[in-house]
């Protein structure tokens, strides 16, 4: 059997398309989405990451604001700038681009964002609304998983999904998310025993561990949907995800490819909170 390839920059475009339309109707009600990101130093990934937000906001309509601050800014300066912008009736999505210098607490400054304009979802109040299942901005990493899967048609609700890796940003909200959709989820992390003996129960395993090409076809329930979130530079300088793509391909049902599977969404689902979060701050229904 060969994995069908999920295809992370084709149904990203297509969200986009979709985003920019009704962004095109909430203009006509004189309301244009805002963002502003707000990037500290010179990482240059990062730059590439925020250059690549300016130009979905302009290719979405948005008004955007791209905050591009010195190494040495200070902790203060920054919550100054988050305090403007939370103020700021244009602006209806802040994100400050991770990581930050380590002279600045992240913690800090992303408590400081007002929980309305939380496009990217970490607030600790976003993610204790997802917990309880409020409404929230939802993290955009983890919903963009969640939107892969559910576009290979791939019904969430009873199945087993199985998440390698706990960070905040990722492998919790991932859980999260999938346990809303009614999956009977676990969580392996480095300490898991016996990892390969529960990874192969997995209908949907979802691999967030920044390790190059460690889960191969072993870990695999054969016709398993495999999500890989690791973006890993290597040494030659190609990227490679946390699933050794060839091996995986050959006994799963689909796989996401890195680069092209869950990178492009992330943007997009940024893209889409802010229009969300425009229309809530307008008091617009969804
Ligand atoms: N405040 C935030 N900081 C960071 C986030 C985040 O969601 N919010 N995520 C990452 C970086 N990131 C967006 O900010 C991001 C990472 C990767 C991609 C992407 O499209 N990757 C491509 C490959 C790109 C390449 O060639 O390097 C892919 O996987 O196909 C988009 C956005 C950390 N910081």
């Amino acid at each position: 059997m060969t994995a069908q390839r999920i295809d992370g920059k084709h149904i990203s475009e297509v969200i986009r398309q979709e985003v920019s339309e009704q962004t095109r109707k909430l203009k006509e009600k004189g309301i244009v989405p805002g963002l502003a990101v707000v990037l500290v130093g010179e990482d240059p990934a990062s730059k590439v990451y925020v250059g690549s937000k300016e130009k979905a906001c302009q290719q979405m309509g948005f008004y955007s604001e791209v905050h591009r601050l010195p190494e040495n800014t200070t902790e203060e300066q920054l919550l100054d700038l988050i305090d403007r912008l939370n103020k700021q009736g244009s602006i209806h999505g802040i994100l400050v681009q991770l990581p930050l210098p380590a002279h600045i607490q992240e913690k800090a400054v992303i408590d400081a964002i007002s929980v309305d304009k939380d496009v990217d979802g970490f607030h600790p109040v976003s993610t204790g609304n997802l917990v309880i299942g409020d409404d929230s901005l939802l993290p955009c990493t983890p919903a963009g998983c969640i939107e892969l899967i559910k576009r290979t048609g791939t019904e969430i609700s009873g199945k087993h999904a199985v998440v390698i890796g706990r960070s905040n940003i990722v492998g919790k909200p991932v859980a999260m998310l999938l346990l809303r959709e009614n999956a009977t989820v676990t969580i392996c992390h480095s300490r898991t025993a016996n990892m390969k003996e529960l990874t192969k129960q997995a209908d949907i395993l979802v691999v967030a561990i920044g390790k190059a090409n460690a889960i191969d076809s072993s870990y695999v329930k054969p016709g398993a949907v495999v999500i890989d979130v690791g973006i890993n530079r290597l040494d030659t300088g190609k990227l490679a995800g946390d699933v050794h793509f060839d091996s995986v391909q050959e006994i799963a049902g689909h796989i996401t490819p890195v680069p092209g599977g869950v990178g492009p969404m992330t943007i997009t689902m940024l893209m889409q909170n802010t229009l969300i979060a425009a229309k809530r701050i307008n008091g617009i229904k969804e």
